[in-house]
């Protein structure tokens, strides 16, 4: 917690600058009632005399915590001891975001422009009484009580300006008391400075240092104007949650980081990405500052209290568990995206609570013929050999539909990458049924559809929600012209909008009513829908004759056998945990990772800010349902679960409300890790169209408007930047 005092004049602190004084009129100041501290309680003084003056700029003496402050330095510390406060709440640690504590802090009157800004309160709360005492004769004694606190004012001005730029903010609460002059901290040590040299100088009875700023004043003979350097101690504090802008502001004031970052394609505090290639880069970005460790399942995060760790069912996401109209059932919206946005994935329980073993029972089976396809793969050489290695699937023409075997890491990492054809809904490569069987086959392509139809529906919830979110759909007077049109009333049917409202039917002044929003939201889910039965790559041919398309005869969503284990060859050989495949984000609408049974797959938690392994939560949450493992006959625990994880075009759908999930998977010396991840990615040939699936243009961000008539390929080849795997 401790700040270090600063190191080089470069540090945070003697950078800002200017912005002193600017908002320092406290109300109180132009009030003559306020108390003045009788003393100003001197406390222990810390440096013996001016000879250490010439030191400010020394280094080596800033190193570690013990030294003594010097006046002159700009820092900031946690108070030592705070006598008269109760241990407790001087040690707190919590790090929660009220914590209330106490710093020390030094001021450099140079860097604060404290004789400046001295001399404007001063002359501010002059002008004030020269008005209100006839003849402008102000009374000695409130003269002093001003010069007194113009000082006194400044340096507590100086000092939150300090804390602020540091991210803490002077913690005076509502006590009035605190706000008075000298209450805030101790004041210990004060140096006058010389108005042209700005250099420490000595007061009028000769002293290098005052004890306090009464003694700064009738000793030393300050005045107004001319500048002081201070320390003042156990001034209450607390931490501030940081305006990203304003902590950007106080490290680069002149804007070298912020060019930096562009060119970088670092996304910067208040920008929005706004192309594609802007997404892909801010991807990047975002896996690159994942930390790169890895923790043991006793210590890894497993979910908090917030809704969107919870599992839902899968019965919640269907579109018949829409409302009557049509629009999204609000509940289950709100579970999605707090999931999928915050937390990076949704957990699926495909049994709604036991009430449904159909998709269970096939998961299962599914993962009978994955452990069965890695046991001949690595025990039988000749089933091995007749895999075909990873390669382009025929007649696809895109160099990013792959199906065949590939290994690497020294086998640490296998992938069978299968897809389906589109016109039999066969699985290739067609050799996988050598292996596993015909039956096994089949059953890996109806796990497949198991898979995809639960991300097609959480694609469509989140979509029409971020269209919801912006009303794209929402045309007013719409609600009014489509219900005639429903009931079939000739006089308004095939009535425009505008025509409506020239008849008097809509009310021009106002605008869209309840019913408009409602309609809204019907329409939205309804272009969700078809986004996805049109746009989704679930391996079956499209339904429609409405859109153009070219489809390609085999699916661009992969169903990927794998297998991680870790032999421990890595550089570090105490490592019993490592990341076996790195931290990545998936070019897919969704990826679905059905709960594998060894823990593994991470997910970074853009709310807590750390690794997340949804598969332990998904364990609770069969522990609770089912205790004693009753159902283990039927199907292991894990078949019950499907993890599901927003990729990069979901990103773009859901207008950047939902960032594509950075994960990864790792992997333990005990035991390897069977998985048979699906990412749902975009049928070859159909095209973006904005209007049909994401509603008005004029409501479509640039990122959007870009991929407009894009075709879904030309989007996802956008979207592979060259360090991508
Ligand atoms: O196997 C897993 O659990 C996840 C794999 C993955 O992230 C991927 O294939 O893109
Ligand atoms: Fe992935």
């Amino acid at each position: 917690f401790q700040f270090a005092p600063p190191r080089s004049s470069s540090s945070i602190l003697t950078r800002f600058p200017e912005e002193v004084g600017q908002t320092f009129l406290h109300p109180q100041l132009l009030s003559s009632s306020c108390t003045v501290r009788s003393k100003i309680i001197a406390i222990q003084s810390t440096i013996g005399n001016g000879e250490n003056y010439n030191d400010f700029d020394d280094d080596e003496g800033m190193l570690t915590n013990e030294i003594q402050p010097i006046i002159g330095n700009n820092w900031m510390k946690r108070s030592s001891s705070i006598d008269f406060m109760p241990a407790e709440l001087t040690n707190s640690n919590s790090g929660s975001d009220d914590e209330s504590i106490y710093m020390d802090v030094g001021i450099n009157g140079n860097t604060f422009g404290t004789a400046d800004l001295s001399r404007r309160m001063h002359e501010a709360m002059m002008t004030v009484a020269t008005k209100s005492y006839p003849g402008g004769n102000v009374p000695q004694e409130l003269r002093d009580v001003y010069l007194l606190y113009a000082m006194d004012a400044t340096a507590k001005e100086a000092v939150k300006v300090a804390m602020d730029s540091n991210g803490y903010a002077l913690n005076l609460g509502k006590d009035e008391a605190m706000q008075d002059e000298g209450a805030w901290g101790q004041i210990d040590n004060v140096v006058l400075l010389d108005p042209t040299s700005g250099q420490p100088t000595k007061g009028d009875d000769g002293s290098n240092v005052y004890n306090s700023f009464v003694e700064a004043i009738s000793k030393g003979g300050w005045e107004p104007g001319e500048g002081y350097s201070f320390i003042v101690r156990e001034v209450p504090a607390r931490k501030k949650a940081m305006d990203l802008e304003a902590l950007l502001r106080a490290l680069d004031p002149d804007g070298t980081l912020w060019d930096e970052a562009k060119k970088q394609g670092i996304l910067l505090p208040g920008e929005e990405i706004d192309s594609l290639k802007q997404l892909a880069m801010d991807c990047e970005q975002r896996v690159k500052s994942a930390p790169f460790e890895a923790t043991d399942e006793a210590k890894v995060f497993r979910g908090g209290s917030s809704k969107g760790y919870n599992v839902i069912s899968r019965s919640a996401l269907r579109k018949s568990n829409r409302n009557t109209d049509g629009s999204e059932n609000e509940t289950t919206l709100l579970h999605v995206m707090d999931s999928l946005a915050n937390h990076g994935c949704l957990i699926v329980d495909l049994t709604d609570g036991d009430a449904s073993t159909y998709d269970a029972t096939i998961m299962s089976e599914m993962w009978d013929t994955t452990a069965s396809f890695f046991d001949l793969a690595m025990n039988d050489e000749t089933m091995r050999n007749s895999i075909p290695p990873m390669q382009q699937a025929e007649g696809v023409g895109s160099s990013h539909a792959m199906v065949g075997f590939a290994s690497f890491k020294d086998g640490d990492n296998q992938f069978l990458e299968t897809r389906i054809r589109r016109s039999d809904g066969a699985l290739l490569p067609s050799e996988t049924s050598t292996i596993v069987g015909e039956d096994g086959a089949k059953i890996l392509a109806d796990a497949f559809h198991v898979m995809a139809e639960v991300g097609k529906d959480i694609v469509r919830i989140a979509t029409a929600a971020s269209s919801v979110d912006v009303n794209a759909f929402v045309v007013k007077g719409s609600s009014f012209v489509m219900s005639q049109e429903e009931e079939g009333s000739p006089s308004i049917a095939g009535l425009s909008f505008d025509e409506a409202s020239v008849s008097g039917f809509v009310d021009e002044e106002s605008g869209p009513c309840k019913e408009d929003m409602n309609r809204g939201k019907v329409l939205a889910s309804n272009a969700a829908l078809l986004l996805t039965d049109e746009i989704i790559d679930d391996g079956k041919p499209l339904l429609t004759n409405e859109i153009n398309r070219n489809e390609g005869p085999v699916s661009m969503s992969p169903h990927r056998m794998c297998r991680y284990s870790n032999s421990n060859k890595s550089t570090n050989k105490k490592e019993v945990i490592s990341e076996i495949f790195g931290a990545h984000t998936d070019t897919s609408f969704v990826t679905i990772v059905p709960a594998a049974k060894v823990s593994g797959l991470e997910v970074f938690d853009e709310d807590s800010l750390q690794w997340y392994r949804p598969e332990l939560n998904a364990r609770k949450h069969a522990k609770t349902l089912d205790p004693k493992g009753n159902m283990d006959g039927l199907f292991p625990w894990h078949s019950r679960y499907l993890i599901v994880m927003p990729g990069e075009l979901l990103q773009l759908t859901s207008r950047n409300n939902i960032p594509a999930a950075v994960h990864r998977v790792v992997a333990s010396v005990e035991s390897p890790r069977l998985s048979a991840p699906v990412l749902l990615r975009a049928r070859p040939g159909t095209q973006m169209n904005v209007e049909r699936y994401l509603g008005s243009l004029d409501k479509a961000d640039s990122l959007l408007l870009e991929c407009n008539e894009m075709k879904m390929e030309e989007i996802h080849d956008a979207l592979q930047q060259s360090s991508k795997s």
